[in-house]
């Protein structure tokens, strides 16, 4: 299937609290001029196996989210979430009509269409993908500050999103693991507990989530360095 003929909603989690970010409303905050929300939703009705958006906010803020997802060449439909991330994706699904869910973060604004298409046909071919990015520095596990091991880096990869699955498949999947009570950080998560393949696929260290303040700073020059 080509990118036109693959159906595909997007679930974009946007209903945290930011207690990272020291104040500052990162889905709300101006990146370049734009709340990075909107930012985020822009770039996935840019891509072309994105039919539907579902975007998952806190219940106060559904008015003011709806109003800043208008004007969009796509059906957006906006929804309000959950306690977690996990049961906010769950929220989201149950809005999904297509075949395909890429959920994403409304924190990674700056993802684009070639990270979104790779991870969408890996899914389409395996079931279930993420895009990923080597790391870089050495990592260790520690407890009590003593160091435990030094895993392998070669095996080591920071998951993104769009992290993307057959649309039921991952909603009867996250139904079980949050009833399991599964600590799920990502969506992969879930069907990595269910015994279920997932592919990675090529990330990019400019689809940064934006987390603490710092965050905020390096996507605006990232942002104005795509743009100049
Ligand atoms: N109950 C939750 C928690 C998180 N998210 C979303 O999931 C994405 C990734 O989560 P994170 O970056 O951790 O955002 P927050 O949970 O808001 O951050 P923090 O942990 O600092 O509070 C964000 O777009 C966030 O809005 C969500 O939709 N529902
Ligand atoms: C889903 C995710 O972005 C993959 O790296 C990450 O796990 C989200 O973590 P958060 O603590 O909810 O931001």
């Amino acid at each position: 299937m080509s990118g036109g003929d693959i159906r595909c909603s997007a679930v974009i989690v946007a209903a945290g609290s930011a207690q990272r970010m020291q104040g500052i409303d990162k889905l709300l905050a101006p990146l370049d001029g734009v709340p990075v929300l909107r930012r985020t939703v822009e770039a996935l009705a840019s891509a072309p196996e994105i039919t539907e958006l579902i975007v998952v906010t806190r219940a106060d803020r559904l008015e003011a989210v709806q109003a800043l997802c208008e004007g969009l060449s796509k059906p957006v439909s906006v929804v309000p979430g959950g306690k977690t991330r996990a049961e906010s994706v769950l929220c989201g699904l149950s809005a999904a009509a297509m075949p395909y869910a890429a959920i994403h973060d409304g924190a990674r604004p700056l993802v684009t269409n070639e990270v979104i298409a790779q991870a969408i046909a890996a899914a389409v071919s395996c079931g279930a993908a993420a895009p990923a990015v080597s790391v870089h520095d050495t990592i260790k596990r520690a407890e009590s500050g003593l160091v435990l091991e030094t895993p392998d880096r070669s095996t080591l990869f920071a998951v993104q999103t769009p992290q993307v699955f057959r649309t039921e498949e991952i909603r009867s999947v996250l139904r079980w693991a949050i009833a399991q009570g599964l600590p799920l950080t990502d969506d992969c998560s879930a069907m990595e507990a269910a015994g279920r393949p997932v592919r990675l696929t090529p990330g990019d260290v400019e689809n940064l989530k934006i987390t603490t303040p710092v965050d905020l700073r390096i996507a605006e020059a990232i942002w104005k360095g795509r743009t100049t």
